[in-house]
């Protein structure tokens, strides 16, 4: 299904291969009834002094409902096996070539190092881009040892790369059930009901407080809307990658999240400096001056120290507690 014949089709048609767009509607105070007018003829026809009343412009609503809906579709449409991605090298900064073909397999934890504007955000970037020589690093991009099908690329209905971007914004006055039934709705699963008891479930787990299903997302804290969109991630999204900054200390059970990526078999790049998830990961990605300096394998040795450091965490951790519940901290 392309975007644009969702756009012209007639409604009754639309509404009923998408209910989920009446759930977005609804969710800004709008109507929409299945006629024989189109999507986009409703959308040029929504009356701008009652779009004002509900604190919205046409603009930031169809925005809105675009990136909705690029979601939506990704999320509904089978995707092939990747069975490997591989980065070839290009050069850095300065030119110098990397000289170096990187391949990652599903199941693999790949964390991204490196100072301040060498370059991490750009690894990533060509990754999603899926660059062919055409991006300032010159890299190129594989997937299963080939030149990828161009709709990687040019199709918001391919995603190759599902993102967790560092802040949720929930503009949607929904429940917490609200939300991930709607995503579970687009895609042609048996049973939505169990992905979403499955996902509420999970997230419950990822988050240090538990949450009940009838919470609004606007209403959940940071860490247990994380955990809900991880949750999501892992068991809803079909992407074969998923890109993750940081996963914050923010209240979210770090290892049981990488843990629940890994478990649905996707390559999971990670940007972080944290000791902890640098050495849950599989492999560090070092980065200087826009290249690939070079790779590190986790080693026993290190992860032998994860022990250690996770001991140090959780002493830090009930440290920021006292500090949240207003305690001194005299005596440590
Ligand atoms: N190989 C390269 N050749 C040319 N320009 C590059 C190369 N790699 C990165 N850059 C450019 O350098 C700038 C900084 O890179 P980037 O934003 O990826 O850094 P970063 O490591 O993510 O930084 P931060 O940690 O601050 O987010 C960007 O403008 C990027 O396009």
């Amino acid at each position: 299904m392309k975007a644009t014949t969702l756009l012209s089709q007639p409604l009754t048609e639309t509404l009923v291969e998408h209910p989920y767009i009446e759930d977005f509607m609804t969710s800004f105070g709008l109507v929409i009834k299945p006629d024989s007018n189109s999507l986009q003829h409703y959308l040029d026809h929504l009356d701008p002094d009652a779009l004002e009343d509900l604190g919205i412009s046409s603009e930031q609503l169809r925005q809105s409902l675009d990136s909705f809906l690029a979601g939506m579709l990704a999320l509904s449409d089978p995707m092939d096996k990747v069975e490997s991605l591989t980065i070839v090298g290009g050069v850095d900064k300065s030119g110098k070539a990397e000289n170096l073909q990187l391949t990652l397999k599903p199941g693999e934890v790949i964390c991204i190092v490196g100072p301040t504007g060498s370059g991490k955000s750009r690894l990533l970037a060509d990754i999603e881009w899926v660059a062919q020589g055409d991006t300032p690093t010159k890299r190129k991009i594989l997937i299963n040892d080939q030149v990828p099908d161009s709709k990687w690329r040019f199709s918001t209905e391919h995603k190759l790369v599902a993102q967790l971007s560092q802040n949720m914004n929930f503009v949607m006055d929904l429940s917490a059930e609200e939300f991930i039934r709607m995503h579970a709705e687009s895609r042609l699963v048996t049973d939505p009901e169990a992905k979403v008891a499955q996902i509420l479930l999970q997230a419950n787990e990822l988050a240090g407080e538990t949450f009940a299903p009838d919470t609004p997302v606007t209403s959940l804290s940071g860490g247990q809307s994380r955990a809900l969109m991880i949750a999501d991630m892992a068991i809803l999204s079909k992407s074969p990658i998923a890109l993750i900054d940081e996963i914050e200390n923010a209240g979210i059970d770090r290892k049981k999240a990488l843990e629940l990526l890994v478990q649905e078999e996707k390559i999971i790049l990670m940007a972080t400096h944290d000791p902890i998830l640098a050495l849950m990961g599989d492999r560090r990605v070092v980065i200087k001056n826009g290249g690939i300096e070079k790779i590190i394998e986790s080693s026993e040795a290190e992860r032998k120290n994860l022990v250690t450091l996770e001991a140090l965490d959780n002493k830090l951790l009930a440290l920021r507690n006292r500090i949240r519940t207003g305690d001194t901290l005299e005596n440590l």
